[in-house]
């Protein structure tokens, strides 16, 4: 039993389907890739799980339960975590103080009983933000306040994260930083599921990629299969030829507009 299955789900905005029969699952530790060009379905999906978006068909298992008609706080309680594309911290609070506030609302006591001060500064010290704890969080930089984000999330002490593009604004050597961290959460038993548009960090973290094009899971796999799958290199670059194409996904991440692709889609989207 998968901790997360995701399981033939559908959505559907009108006439648009942002998600089309997609089925996959997240390991307990484990780090999952979830990727796909631009508009590909990941948020969407990222909805669905948490509990932000009602499919339209399909069912969601966490812990072998459905969740299906679990409301997003109570998915929180079960141990889900999620941090968002756009940053989610109490601007006018420190660093310290927003981590504490994750604690506190994860005790559901706020108030009352207190979180160790060592807790809260233990778990900067592991996301790397220790040096920032007193600064507020609107004054920090947006690498910074993304793990500010996963300080908040780890708080809860989660049996899954959902990251939605969590290195953005992350230096190389805080992404170095971060993916090792990700291993290490994953390594204590947790599932990870990763948006993320970084695909040297995709490849050298994940231990399973699923890949997302026009709402459909078109490959999953470990990252070596996924970036030799002629699908893949379709759904990004838009070859049309399936017989010498061969890129690796450091290609894939390294294409730019200027390149001379037949392109549908250029690496503007990845
Ligand atoms: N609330 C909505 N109403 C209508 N269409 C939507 C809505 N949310 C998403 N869509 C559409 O659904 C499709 C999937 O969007 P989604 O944001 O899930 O893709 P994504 O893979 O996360 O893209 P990105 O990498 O740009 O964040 C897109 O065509 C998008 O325009």
């Amino acid at each position: 039993m998968s901790l997360l299955e995701v399981d033939d789900v559908v959505v559907q905005f009108g006439g648009v389907t942002a998600v089309n029969h997609a089925s996959f699952v997240a390991e307990s530790g484990k780090v999952t890739g979830l990727i796909g060009p631009n508009g590909a379905g990941k948020t969407t999906c990222f909805n669905v799980i948490s509990g932000l978006q009602k499919p339209t068909r399909g069912k969601v298992r966490f812990d072998g339960r459905s969740v299906n008609a679990t409301p997003v706080h109570r998915r929180a309680k079960r141990g889900m975590a999620r941090t968002f594309q756009r940053l989610e911290a109490f601007g006018s609070l420190t660093v310290r103080d927003n981590v504490r506030v994750a604690f506190d609302i994860h005790r559901g006591v706020t108030g009352m009983i207190r979180p160790a001060a060592a807790n809260v500064d233990a778990l900067l010290e592991r996301v790397g933000i220790a040096a920032y704890a007193k600064e507020r969080a609107d004054s920090i930089p947006t690498g910074t306040a993304r793990l500010l984000e996963l300080a908040r999330c780890l708080a809860s002490d989660p049996k899954l994260l959902l990251l939605d593009e969590p290195s953005s604004g992350l230096d190389e050597t805080e992404t170095d930083a971060f993916g090792e961290l990700l291993r290490d959460l994953a390594a204590e038993g947790r599932g990870v599921l990763m948006v993320e548009h970084d695909m040297d960090l995709v490849m050298a973290v994940c231990d399973v990629i699923h890949v997302l094009d026009f709402g459909e899971v078109i490959a999953s796999g470990p990252p070596a299969a996924v970036r030799a799958d002629h699908r893949v290199q379709q759904a990004y670059l838009g070859y049309s030829d399936e017989a010498d194409v061969e890129l690796t996904m450091t290609d894939l991440a390294a294409v730019d507009e200027t390149a001379e692709i037949p392109a549908v889609r250029t690496g503007a989207e990845l």
